[in-house]
C-alpha cells in the first residue's frame, strides 16, 4: 500500500484522539468516584470502553488504514460514550456535550463527507433518543422535563451542525494553504515557471507516459550573452528579461508542454507526444519570437539559443535526456549563438 503523507498525519491524529479519549476515560474511574457517589454500572462500562479504547489503540498502531477505516474507527470509538449516555439520561447527560467533537474530528482525520455522514448519524441519534426519550434510564435520578429533553435536543443538533460547517471551512483553508505551499515549492518566485523540483516531478511523469509511438522532445534554452546585460545594466534590469523571456516560452508553447527555469539564465521545455521534427519547427518560433523582442524600457535585443532531442525508445532517463540537449546547445552556443541545434546521438 503506498502511504502518503496525508495517510501519515490523519494516522498520527487519529492516535493523539484515542489517546486523550483514555486519558479520559482514567480520569473519570479514577477521579469521579472521589468527587460523588456514581452508579457502580457508570465504573463497569467505563472500564469496559477503557479496554476496548485500549485495543482500539494498538490495532491503530499497528498499520495504516485508510481513511474511510479510520473515520468508521474513529465514530466507533466515541460511540463507547453511548452505553454511558443511555444510562445518564441520554440527550440530557452531561456527556453529550462531546458528541459535537465529533464531525470536527471526522472532517480532520477523514474529510468533508466523513464529517457530513458522521454529523447526520449524530443527530439522527439524538431525535431518536429525543423521541424514545422515556426508554432512557437515568441512574442518577434527575428528572427532566419534555421540555428541557427537546430544548436541550436542539442545542446539540445547532451545535453538532455547527462543528461540521467548522470543520469544512477548516478543511477548505487547509487545502488551500498546502495546495498554496506546494506550489511555491515547485514555482520559481522571479519567473513564476517550475522550478527544478518541478521540472523533474512532471518530468519523470511525462517520460513514464512515452512510448515508441509518441516520443517526448526536450530542449533546453540559453539566452545569449547573459552576463553582458547584467554587467552593463545591472541585476534589476536583467531579472526583468529573464521575467519577459519566460513569459514569450510560456505563451509560445502549447497547452500540455511543460516550460521550467533549470537555473541561472537556462530554461526547459518538455514537449509530450512530439518528435524532433516538431519539436524544430516549435524550437524556430520560440527563436524568433524571443528575438523580434526588445527588452525593459531599455528596449534591449536578446536572443536564445536552443539544444534539441528526442526520448529513446529504450533504457532513457531524465538525465540522459538532459545531457544529450546540453551537449546540442553547447554546439549551437559554439557556432555562433541565436540558433537550435539538434543532438547527434
Ligand atoms: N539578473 C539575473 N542574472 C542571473 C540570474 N541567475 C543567473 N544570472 C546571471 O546569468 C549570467 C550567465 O552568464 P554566463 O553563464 O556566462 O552566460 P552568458 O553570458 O549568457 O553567455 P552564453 O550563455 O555563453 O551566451 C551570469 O552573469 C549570472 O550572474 C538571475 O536570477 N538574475
Amino acid at each position: 500500500m503506498h502511504i502518503t503523507k496525508q495517510d501519515q498525519l490523519n494516522h498520527m491524529l487519529t492516535l493523539r484522539i484515542v489517546e486523550l479519549t483514555i486519558v479520559t476515560l482514567i480520569c473519570a474511574i479514577l477521579i469521579r468516584p472521589l468527587l460523588s457517589e456514581i452508579h457502580p454500572y457508570f465504573l463497569w462500562i467505563e472500564l469496559i470502553d477503557l479496554a476496548l479504547a485500549t485495543v482500539f489503540y494498538f490495532i491503530i498502531r499497528a498499520g495504516f488504514l485508510d481513511k474511510w477505516k479510520i473515520s468508521i474507527s474513529l465514530t466507533a470509538s466515541n460511540l463507547l460514550i453511548l452505553p454511558l449516555l443511555v444510562i445518564s439520561g441520554g440527550v440530557n447527560s452531561q456527556l453529550a456535550f462531546f458528541l459535537p467533537l465529533i464531525p470536527i474530528m471526522a472532517a480532520l482525520i477523514g474529510g468533508r463527507l466523513e464529517s457530513l455522514v458522521v454529523g447526520f448519524i449524530l443527530i439522527t441519534a439524538i431525535i431518536l433518543a429525543t423521541v424514545f426519550g422515556d426508554s432512557i434510564m437515568d441512574l442518577n435520578d434527575h428528572i427532566y422535563s419534555d421540555e428541557k429533553t427537546i430544548s436541550r435536543s436542539f442545542w446539540l443538533i445547532i451545535t453538532i451542525v455547527f462543528s461540521m460547517i467548522f470543520g469544512r471551512f477548516f478543511l477548505q483553508k487547509y487545502t488551500e494553504l498546502t495546495d498554496q505551499l506546494k506550489d511555491e515549492n515547485l514555482q520559481d518566485p522571479l519567473t513564476k515557471l517550475l522550478n527544478r523540483r518541478g521540472l523533474s516531478l512532471h518530468f519523470e511523469k511525462e517520460l513514464d507516459k512515452t512510448n515508441t509511438d509518441s516520443p517526448l522532445s526536450l530542449m533546453i534554452i540559453d539566452i545569449d550573452y547573459f552576463k553582458k546585460i547584467n554587467d552593463f545594466h545591472g541585476h534589476n534590469i536583467g531579472d526583468l528579461c529573464l521575467i519577459e523571456v519566460a513569459n514569450i516560452l510560456k505563451n509560445a508553447l502549447r497547452k500540455n508542454d511543460i516550460i521550467a527555469r533549470f537555473g541561472g539564465e537556462e530554461f526547459i521545455a518538455i514537449l509530450p507526444k512530439t518528435s524532433k521534427i516538431e519539436a524544430i519547427t516549435i524550437a524556430e518560433t520560440l527563436r524568433r519570437k524571443v528575438s523580434e523582442n526588445t527588452y525593459s524600457e531599455l528596449e534591449l535585443p536578446l536572443t536564445i539559443t536552443l539544444g534539441l532531442t528526442e526520448s529513446k525508445p529504450e533504457n532513457e532517463t531524465t538525465l540522459k535526456i538532459i545531457k544529450r540537449a546540453d551537449k546540442a546547445l553547447y554546439k549551437g552556443k559554439n557556432k555562433g549563438r541565436n540558433r537550435v541545434e539538434l543532438s547527434e546521438d
